[in-house]
């Protein structure tokens, strides 16, 4: 196992009373995100509609590191609810809060409340790479084949 990450985590006021986000087992790989709408005014999300859900939280992601915000399974086998664009990418250097875009594929309106946990990050190495620009690319077995050129 490599070194262990630190992440600073901030509350910002509308998280007031919220569990900070935890890896919920001891091998989980991603830490749960809450909901962190007001408790008086739960999100309904119609079929086929989207939400940017707050989660209340700041991340400082350490660099050559992301968060990668990532689904929740049984939302999406019992409910058709995933994120629009998973995974998610936050960015070492972002300072805002983090927040879920999640969508309602199934057939039922979904409600989400205060406190429910709506995705998870999952903390990934990132390394940026350093680009450079070519007159043609090196040849290779696979050359320009792609898109199911191996079959299927
Ligand atoms: O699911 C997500 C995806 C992104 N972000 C935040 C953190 C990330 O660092 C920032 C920008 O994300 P991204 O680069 O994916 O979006 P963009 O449309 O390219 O925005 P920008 O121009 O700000 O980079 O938005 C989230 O909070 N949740
Ligand atoms: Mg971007």
């Amino acid at each position: 196992m490599g070194e262990v990450q630190t992440i600073g985590l901030v509350r910002l006021p509308h998280a007031a009373g919220l569990p900070l986000p935890a890896y919920e087992t001891a091998g989980a790989a991603g830490f749960d995100l809450r909901a962190a709408v007001e408790a008086d005014a739960p999100l309904v999300l119609e079929p086929m509609a989207r939400a940017l859900v707050p989660t209340g939280f700041v991340f400082e992601i350490p660099l050559g590191f992301e968060g990668q915000v990532r689904p929740r399974s049984g939302l999406a086998a019992r409910h058709g609810i995933t994120c629009l664009n998973t995974p998610g990418t936050v960015d070492s250097d972002y300072r805002g809060e983090v927040k879920v875009i999640l969508i309602n594929l199934g057939a039922e309106p979904f409600t989400i409340e205060r406190g429910m946990r709506i995705a998870q990050m999952v903390i990934a190495p990132s390394p940026q790479a350093q680009l450079e620009e070519r007159a043609q690319a090196g040849e290779t077995a696979r050359g320009k084949g792609g898109f199911g050129s191996t079959g299927v």
